[in-house]
Formats: structure tokens, C-alpha cells, sequence
């Protein structure tokens, strides 16, 4: 059999209908994820849903429908401190009859060397799986955790409510509030991703090709104001289990960002405060949920499991440790192993202006020696750098060295990204 050959393209939508081979791309893909087969007029829709993103596919010519498909975009990556430009990566999917013949390889290679060709300080994806990306560099850099609520054991410690809280119902309106929002807190936390307006239909109406653009009409989006009438906070909830049954729904938390501590006590006041509902849960939140703490019974917050997020791969490794802040004055020279070489070298960091933090290749000793799938793990502050020396996956050259590169990548709040993709 030929070797497939790879191709990218961009979507075109005329006259409203998308171009033949966005559908051909977008009907591969969705079968390799186990997706429904999508209609014509849905088809018709997919061009706007991906709009501005790089569609590569491996097509093994003259079918016109690729055998393996890669989507990647560039989004605004927040690191401690500031921002990156971030390949961010999804859609993986090789048909069933054409796996473990490197396509996957061939297609993620291709897109990181563009990536980095282009500027782009990391690559960042999502994954179904755990033990895949390692070999191309990727490190576990942010976790999720899930909490869920008894609404009824669920009092507060202070009983004032503050503020207001309004239902929007058009999408529109919902976006015009939420995405200003979620603009400002998206850089407060390292990790998080600007988001496509595709991600935004997800989001507050839940449609789009993964569910052949079949809104979730339970969605339902609420913002609160504070005492100037200004909107610092908003939840997108869903119903995850009528109240038919029991008489007590469960709400799932789709998307909750705030800007003040009083936005986020308020919204979660209300989110436990409805009637027909007993059990609020949230399979997103951040490893560092203040809820419990509001609550005159914290055991009425339930935190659960943890789960991976954010894979993050350094491309640029001045670009991206440069355009981070550090807490500490240091300096440390890194040696970087990278099979891909985009990150491999010796590098001296050297933290001791704040402002603008020097990071240059060496010819000298190194203090820590890891790689680049370690580097990708450690970059945010998500994990200790001295809990991957004891697994292993770092090694101290200099005494010391782990515990001062920890130091000087903890980073101001624990990294999340809320958004799957
Ligand atoms: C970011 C995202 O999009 S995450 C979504 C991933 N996609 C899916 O889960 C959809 C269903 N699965 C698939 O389409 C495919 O099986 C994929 C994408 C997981 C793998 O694609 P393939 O083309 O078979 O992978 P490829 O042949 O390039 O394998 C590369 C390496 O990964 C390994 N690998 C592939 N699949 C897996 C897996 N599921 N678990 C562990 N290792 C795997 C291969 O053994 C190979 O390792 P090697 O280089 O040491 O031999």
C-alpha cells in the first residue's frame, strides 16, 4: 500500500456551504472518534465552526477523505506572569483500519516543526488518553478536579447575599457578558487558552460537530453584577439528571469565571440555592476550589478526582521561559534533551531582573538536566520539579537544584484550564 501523503488546508464556506474537502476532513475525523455520522446540512456547517484553523489530514490518494486528520490553531497561552502564542492541537484521529502505521507521528511531527517554524513558543492539546504524548514531548502541565455539592447541607458562612444575579437567555447576549469576562480571568490563570468563538458555541449552547450541532437546550447562563451594576462573574450550567425521578436534579457546571472573591461566593449561592435541585457538580474545576472553605460544613463540597488537562510541549524554550515572571532571583543553566530538537540544548536561566528575566544558551555546567516532556510538566509551577526527581524523570546536577528551579517557577495561583478541547 502507498504511503499516505500529508496536506493541510484551510476552511472555505460559499454562499453560506463549506468546502468538499473541510467535509471529507471533518466526516474522517468524526468517525475516528466514534462520533455520528454527520448530515449534509450539518456538513454545510462545519466550514464556520473551524474557521482560521489548520486542517492536515494523511490522504491516500485518489480517496478524497483523509485516513488520518490533525486540527491545530494558534490561542493565547497564559503563563506566570504573562502570554504566549500556543499551537493548540485536537482532532487526532486515524481511521480504524489504518492505526499504529505512524500517521499519528507523521501528522503531529509535521504540525509541532510548522508550529515552531512559525513562532510558536509551545504546543498545547487535550488528550483521550494518558500514555500517548509523552514521546512527542508533551508534559502533564495542568490537572482538573472534580467537586460536587449537596445543595441542601450546603450553607454559607456568611448568610448576606451580595450583588445581583441575572439569567441571560439568547446566546448573544450570554457571550457579550460571559467573553469580556472570561477575558480578564483567563490571565490569572497559567494555563488557560483564549478561546475560538467555536469553543464559545460549545460553551454556552453545547453545539457543534461532536453532536451533529444538537444544542443542549438545559444550558442555561447566569451573571452576577456587583453594587456598580458591573458584571465580574457568570456560570453556565446544564441539567446532568432530571428531577422527574427524585425531585432533585443534578446541575453540572459547564463554565464558571469570576473576577472578585464576592463574584464567586455569589455564584455559587446560587447554583446551591435552586429549587428541584440537589447535587451541583463541576468535572472541571481547579485543584484549588475556595468552596469548601465558604461553606459552614465543608464536607457539603465534595472534591474528587483529579484528572489531567492541559499536555503543554516547549518549542522555544527562550520564547516561552522569557516570557514568563519568576519569584526568585536565580540563576540555573537547564540541559534539555528533545528527540525532535526543537527545545534541546543548554540553557541559562537567570531570573535576577524581574522584569526581564535572560534566558541564553550555554556552554556551562548544568544544574538540572531533564526533558523536554519534563520541561512541558514543570513550566506553569503545576508540579514540584524536586516530586519529578524522586520519580526519575529530572536529575539534580548541582546540590540543591531542584529545590531552587521549584522555587523559581511556583507560580502566583495553581494552574488551570477549564476548557476541553
Ligand atoms: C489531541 C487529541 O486529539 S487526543 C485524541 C486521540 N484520538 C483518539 O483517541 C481517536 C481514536 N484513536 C486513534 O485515532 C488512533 O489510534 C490514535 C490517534 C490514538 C493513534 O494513531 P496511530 O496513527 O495509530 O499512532 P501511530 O501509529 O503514529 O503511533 C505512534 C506511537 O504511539 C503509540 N500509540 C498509538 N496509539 C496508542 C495508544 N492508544 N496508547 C499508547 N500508545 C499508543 C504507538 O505504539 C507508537 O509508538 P512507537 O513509536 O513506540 O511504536
Amino acid at each position: 500500500m502507498a504511503t499516505p501523503e500529508v496536506r493541510t488546508s484551510t476552511p472555505r464556506v460559499t454562499e453560506g456551504s463549506t468546502d468538499a474537502g473541510t467535509v471529507a476532513w471533518t466526516r474522517a475525523q468524526t468517525a475516528a472518534f466514534l462520533g455520528p455520522r454527520l448530515e449534509p446540512e450539518q456538513l454545510a456547517r462545519v466550514g464556520a465552526a473551524f474557521e482560521g484553523n489548520r486542517l492536515r489530514g494523511a490522504y491516500a490518494d485518489p480517496d478524497p477523505t483523509p485516513v488520518a486528520t490533525l486540527r491545530s490553531w494558534d490561542a493565547e497561552l497564559t503563563v506566570p506572569g504573562g502570554t504566549v502564542t500556543a499551537d493548540t492541537i485536537t482532532g487526532i484521529g486515524v481511521r480504524s483500519t489504518h492505526r499504529r502505521r505512524g500517521l499519528t507521528d507523521r501528522l503531529l511531527t509535521e504540525d509541532l516543526g510548522a508550529a515552531a517554524r512559525a513562532g510558536a513558543a509551545a504546543a498545547v492539546l487535550t488528550s483521550t488518553q494518558g500514555a500517548l504524548y509523552e514521546r512527542w514531548g508533551f508534559g502533564l502541565a495542568t490537572r482538573t478536579r472534580s467537586l460536587t455539592v449537596d445543595t441542601a447541607r450546603a450553607r454559607f458562612r456568611d448568610p448576606v447575599a451580595r450583588g445581583t444575579v441575572e439569567t441571560v437567555d439568547r446566546p448573544d447576549a450570554a457571550l457579550a457578558l460571559a467573553r469580556p469576562v472570561f477575558e480578564r480571568a483567563r490571565r490569572r490563570h497559567p494555563g488557560a487558552l483564549e478561546r475560538l468563538a467555536s469553543q464559545w458555541d460549545q460553551i454556552l449552547v453545547g453545539a457543534g460537530p461532536w453532536n451533529g450541532f444538537e444544542p443542549d437546550r438545559t444550558r442555561q447562563v447566569v451573571v452576577w453584577r456587583d453594587d456598580d451594576g458591573r458584571p465580574a462573574g457568570y456560570v453556565v450550567h446544564r441539567v446532568e439528571e432530571g428531577w422527574f425521578a427524585s425531585g432533585a436534579a443534578t446541575l453540572g457546571v459547564v463554565d464558571l469565571q469570576v473576577l472578585t472573591p464576592t463574584a464567586y461566593v455569589e455564584l455559587w449561592r446560587h447554583l446551591c440555592s435552586q429549587d428541584l435541585v440537589g447535587t451541583v457538580t463541576w468535572s472541571s474545576a481547579s485543584a484549588d476550589e475556595a468552596l469548601p472553605w465558604l461553606l459552614t460544613d465543608p464536607r457539603a463540597a465534595v472534591v474528587g478526582e483529579d484528572h489531567a488537562m492541559l499536555w503543554l510541549r516547549v518549542l522555544d524554550v527562550p520564547g516561552l521561559l522569557s516570557a514568563r515572571r519568576y519569584p526568585t532571583e536565580d540563576a540555573l543553566v537547564l540541559e534539555i534533551d528533545d528527540p525532535l530538537g526543537h527545545a534541546r540544548g543548554t540553557w541559562r536561566l537567570d531570573t535576577h531582573d524581574r522584569i526581564a528575566p535572560a534566558v541564553a544558551r550555554t556552554g556551562g555546567d548544568a544544574d538540572v538536566a531533564l526533558s523536554v516532556t519534563s520541561l512541558g510538566a514543570v513550566v506553569l509551577g503545576g508540579v514540584d520539579p524536586r516530586t519529578l526527581a524522586r520519580a526519575d524523570r529530572l536529575a539534580e546536577r548541582s546540590p540543591g537544584a531542584a529545590g531552587r528551579l521549584a522555587r523559581m517557577l511556583a507560580a502566583p495561583s495553581v494552574p488551570w484550564n477549564g476548557t476541553r478541547f
